[in-house]
């Protein structure tokens, strides 16, 4: 642990990329060594600003194999898991699967699972204990939609969804758990939310978890910020005190831009 510029408390920045349903199994390859290589001739520091990538299923034994096979240092994770550990649920993936796929992370409740597969609160909060269950840390993705953010509700809105998903967590589990608050808005349309908009929200989940789990977990939990996050507004983003990091979508199909996002918060960081 490091630690961070964005207060007193020890918080590891994470840059993770959300590689979405693009990238075949030999683009998957070829996108993690450009990204490997570039970070290296930055010297990138690893253990001060964490870079995991979240690529499709179909990815995940090739990126396995190069990362153990060149040592890399980046984290990997899924973009979903069931919420069953094994059995009849036909397209699922067990946590089981990821973590013997030796992933770190598991993205819960991105708004293309709650909106385009209609997962609720209820589904999300089992996925997240599934996720610790088989030992992966939930990046646990909250945020509101264009109505409720004109409605000025987006705070409630997004803490209600906290509240569920996170149901029935441990202090322990609480501060081991990333949220990524990414409003749905500015997912992918290149409206971006203002550093202030990032930080407002941050701010707001982490007393709700300090009141859910209390100060020292609230403190520990790590809150990313996600929505058409590039190199040119990354900057102002990931100095907010309460953002540890940012969960970047297109942008992170191009290694030379998301390695770029990665060294402003090297920068923040040191
Ligand atoms: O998971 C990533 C978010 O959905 C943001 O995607 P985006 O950077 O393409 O807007």
């Amino acid at each position: 642990m490091t630690t961070s510029a964005n207060g007193s408390f020890e918080r590891t920045p994470l840059i993770a990329g959300n590689w979405k349903m693009n990238m075949d199994h030999l683009q998957a390859i070829t996108l993690t060594q450009k990204l490997a290589w570039t970070l290296d001739d930055a010297k990138h520091d690893f253990a001060r600003v964490e870079v995991a990538v979240f690529p499709p299923f179909t990815d995940l034994r090739g990126v396995q194999t190069l990362v153990a096979g060149d040592d890399l240092p980046l984290a990997y994770g899924g973009q979903d898991l069931s919420q069953f550990d094994s059995g009849a649920y036909t397209g699922d993936i067990s946590g089981a699967f990821l973590a013997k796929l030796g992933c770190r992370y598991v993205l819960v409740g991105h708004s293309e699972r709650r909106t385009v597969h209609g997962e609720t609160d209820e589904v999300l909060a089992a996925k997240v204990k599934a996720a610790f269950r088989h030992g992966l840390v939930p990046v646990l993705c909250v945020g509101e939609g264009l109505e409720v953010r004109q409605a000025g509700t987006h705070v409630e809105h997004t803490l209600g969804q906290l509240r569920a998903d996170v149901e029935g967590l441990t202090a322990e589990q609480a501060t081991a758990l990333v949220v990524a608050y990414e409003p749905v808005w500015a997912i992918g349309t290149g409206e971006v939310a203002g550093p202030g908009d990032a930080q407002e929200m941050c701010a707001a989940i982490r007393s709700e978890l300090a009141e859910l789990f209390g100060a020292d977990a609230a403190n520990a939990t790590r809150l990313l910020y996600g929505g058409s996050v590039k190199a040119n507004n990354a900057a102002a983003i990931l100095a907010e005190k309460d953002v540890d990091g940012v969960l970047v979508g297109g942008a992170s199909l191009d290694a030379a831009e998301f390695a770029s996002i990665v060294r402003f918060e090297s920068h923040t960081a040191a």
